[in-house]
């Protein structure tokens, strides 16, 4: 393990430690983006600490989450997803689909809101196609009560934190500070909670928790159960390493649009949720925020990546085009 002590980084080489403490000075920021582009040009996968998001406050959205979850089928059902809503799924489809890789339904619950989804109906049907989740309607579950408050309060919390990671993030690509900061002031951002219940049979051949993909948005900032285990993120062709949960810690990732708009110079890396040992009866709840461009914002490689040889030449898509084609596919 090697320790950085000037840019207060403990690194194990694929998924390294970075601790955000030293964001608020200038030279922090540099060394912190020097710390952040080799994690997205390594794996694309990074674990933060010194965040600032309280421990309380993470632990009581966590507890009214496993509240949620804990009660009965029918009272989840009266929030189930339905067109035009989003809410609560007894499924959270099959996700290795989204690269065309056929497997059963994952085996996960889920229960998802988003950014827009306190938009007027009509505002939100201006916003993009069926499979475009931030035009869906948030539903709220009646308990546990303080559910819909501290979920919001979440999502603001999350929101600021991934704005800021973003202003890091265009450091560390030699852009200005701000370049992103219009792309996402509309964004349709989602906290997409996954709730792995107890595996009490077993899993069907080829099954998993959630299957092999890379995630569609600009970053994903999840927070783990600790101790479980499952999360595992693919170095190489088949070399899967686990992904420590470390107390108080998030496991930040990039998604495809950030490896789009770097030309593939920072990448999006296949990860995956195991199923547990069959003596493991044990559940798992992750609390995954989607950070997601505005939908009509255009993806296209950047200044500094176009030039160079070394990346690759993409197609521009618009965020709406290339994530509802994803979700499409998860659900189809
Ligand atoms: O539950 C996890 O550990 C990861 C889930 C995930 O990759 C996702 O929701 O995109
Ligand atoms: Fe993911």
């Amino acid at each position: 393990m090697h320790v950085d002590r000037a840019t207060v980084t403990v690194a194990d080489g694929f998924v390294p430690v970075i601790d955000l403490s030293s964001r608020n000075t200038v030279e922090g920021r540099a060394a912190l983006a020097r710390a952040i582009d080799a994690a997205c040009t390594g794996s694309g996968f990074f674990v933060i600490v010194g965040h600032g998001i309280p421990q309380d406050f993470i632990d009581r959205m966590f507890t009214v989450t496993y509240e949620f979850f804990r009660l009965p089928d029918e009272e989840k059902e009266r929030v189930a997803h339905r067109p035009g809503v989003s809410g609560f799924r007894r499924t959270g489809g099959s996700t290795a689909h989204s690269l065309d890789q056929q497997t059963p339904p994952d085996l996960c619950e889920a229960f998802s809101v988003h950014a827009t989804g306190e938009l007027s109906e009509e505002e939100r049907r201006k916003l993009g196609n069926e499979w475009a989740t931030w035009t869906l309607a948030n539903i709220w579950p009646e308990n546990p009560p303080e559910f819909r408050k501290v979920w919001q309060e979440y999502m603001t919390a999350m929101g600021e934190l991934a704005a800021d990671l973003m202003r890091l993030f265009a450091i560390a690509l030699d852009l200005d500070e701000t370049f992103f900061d219009d792309k996402f002031d509309h964004h349709g951002s989602s906290i997409a909670v996954n709730y792995y219940p107890p595996q009490l049979t077993p899993p069907l051949p080829g099954q998993w928790r959630r299957g092999p993909h890379t995630d569609f948005g600009s970053l994903t900032i999840l927070y783990q159960e600790d101790n479980r285990g499952g999360l595992q993120v693919l170095q190489g062709e088949d070399d899967w390493r686990d992904v420590c949960a470390i107390p108080g810690s998030f496991v930040v990732n990039i998604g495809d649009l950030m490896a789009l708009w770097t030309g593939g110079r920072w990448v999006s890396t296949m990860h995956r949720v195991v199923t547990p040992q069959p003596d493991d009866t044990s559940s798992r709840l992750t609390i995954p925020y989607f950070y997601l461009p505005n939908h009509d914002a255009s993806i296209e490689p950047m200044r500094p990546f176009t030039d160079s040889p070394a990346v690759e030449r993409f197609d521009t898509v618009t965020v709406s085009e290339w994530v509802s084609r994803k979700v499409q596919k998860i659900f189809s």
